[in-house]
């Protein structure tokens, strides 16, 4: 699913502080996986919470087209009827993956182990982005690839059925690589194993295990050895998705930046995997304060309570970069605000990302009257000290290269901003947080 072609640029201003009590919507990671691992059980899987943006929409649609019976209810709920492992059908038309990278790399490794054909297209973002990452696994696996050049979509996957299960230690920190060798392994009789240098976001591990498959973690010198037992039978299950802490990071940044601010953002997901972001904000001298600490479908969940604070500036370890991937972008907004420097290094995988994430926020935010050098794998921001940032002139916007992420970190620089940003598309927006806007005025309503 893609959103509308037609852009909506819009300028984002100073609105004053940000109280109250907000819910951001389902986590994307977990709601993506909860429909795929639903889809492949037998008899019926109900999710609340679901994320309902474009990129889990796009998860939907592929599942349906591949024997799945997926229906929202009125109360919101989602109800999954799925088709038992081993049993996806071969979907008559292509995959359109929309934007999203989760949904096209783990539904490869889906396909990969099934005995079907499956064409995968995606937007402009999307087709740029790299696939050779999982046909690499998935080919030792058995399954066969017809890529555009680059290894990029669209692309034909041939999956295979036996498949061979491997051994395969992963070449770049990514969840959606582990994840896709994980789930081709669900259809591959004996052990799949991955082998982690560098942990990554766990939610396929924990739901996998939680839909009944047969999943050991160990460690040894240091790396974690992941091994998936096939072929695997999945029961059904009753999910509840916590809240986005990719989502609350916009917000708990734009709180922290915006004089009298004191916010609550109800049920945020806090897996150890995902949540260094609020840690670094701490280091930074951010207020974030955990209410009511609690599990929420196997994740834990609190909600932040986020006061207005004087930030200072930090050099971010590169260690934490994987359990923060997403948020540097918003990340790089609070550091040209703070106090001094902040120095980030080890990002070379948010060039690989929607965009360029390292390039398009280095010119978004220089736009805006940042100070920010770019490196290979990092930016180095001098902030204003709390000042707000100049903003873009008037008939100037900054791009967003389709990319949800830019178009969301902007828009909070634009409301610590003296005349307001302008983001030259929303519409990117609607892929993992389309009620956005719709919060902001709550947060801001007084
Ligand atoms: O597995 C997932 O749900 C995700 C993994 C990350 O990607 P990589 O695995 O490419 O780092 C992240 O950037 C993406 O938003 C979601
Ligand atoms: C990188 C992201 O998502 P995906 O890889 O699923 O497109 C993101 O949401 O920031």
């Amino acid at each position: 699913m893609s959103h509308s072609n037609t852009p909506s640029p819009k300028r984002f201003k100073s609105s004053g502080a940000l109280t109250g009590r907000i819910a951001v919507p389902g986590d994307k990671s977990i709601s993506h996986r909860s429909l795929m691992l639903g889809a492949l059980a037998v008899g019926e899987t109900r999710v609340s919470g679901l994320l309902e943006g474009e990129d889990v929409l796009s998860t939907a649609a592929a599942m349906r087209a591949m024997g799945a019976t997926i229906h929202r209810g009125d109360d919101g709920v989602w109800s999954i009827h799925g088709v038992g492992v081993g049993s996806l059908l071969q979907p008559e038309q292509a995959l359109d993956m929309g934007n999203s990278g989760t949904s096209t790399r783990l539904l490869m490794g889906l396909v990969a182990s099934h005995p079907i054909r499956a064409v995968f297209t995606g937007d402009p973002s999307l087709s740029k982005r790299p696939m050779g990452r999982v046909i690499t696994p998935l080919s030792q696996m058995g399954a066969s690839f017809e890529a555009s050049p680059g290894g990029t979509l669209p692309l034909m996957l041939r999956g295979i059925s036996p498949a061979v299960p491997i051994t395969y230690r992963l070449p770049v920190a990514s969840a959606q690589v582990k994840s896709a060798v994980l789930l081709a392994g669900l259809n591959t009789a004996g052990i799949t194993r991955v082998i982690e240098p560098v942990p990554t976001r766990d939610h396929s591990e924990r739901m996998l295990r939680g839909f009944g498959a047969k999943l050991d973690v160990g460690e040894e010198s240091g790396e974690r050895i992941i091994e998936i037992h096939g072929e695997a039978d999945l029961q059904p299950q009753t999910i509840t998705v916590p809240g986005d802490p990719s989502s609350a990071a916009f917000f708990t940044i734009a709180a922290l930046l915006a004089p009298g601010s004191d916010l609550v953002i109800e049920n945020v997901g806090l897996n150890p995997t995902r949540a260094a972001l609020f840690d670094v904000l701490r280091d930074m001298g951010g207020s974030i304060e955990e209410l009511d600490r609690r599990e929420v479908g196997g994740e834990p969940v609190a909600d932040l309570r986020v006061k207005h604070s004087a930030l200072t500036g930090i050099e971010v370890d590169p260690a934490v970069v994987p359990a923060m991937v997403d948020e540097f972008p918003i990340l790089f907004v609070a550091a040209s605000l703070a106090q001094g420097t902040t120095t980030t290094r080890g990002l070379e995988e948010l060039r690989v990302k929607e965009s360029d994430r390292l390039a398009a926020m280095a010119a978004a935010l220089t736009l805006a009257g940042a100070k920010v050098e770019e490196y290979g794998d990092g930016l180095v921001i001098e902030g204003t000290g709390g000042d707000p940032l100049p903003g873009t002139a008037d008939g100037v916007a900054i791009t967003t290269h389709l990319d949800h992420r830019i178009a969301m970190s902007m828009a909070v620089a634009g409301l610590a901003s003296d005349n307001g940003v302008k983001v030259d598309d929303t519409a990117p927006i609607a892929t993992s947080f389309p009620t956005f806007e719709t919060l902001l005025s709550v947060a801001t309503s007084g």
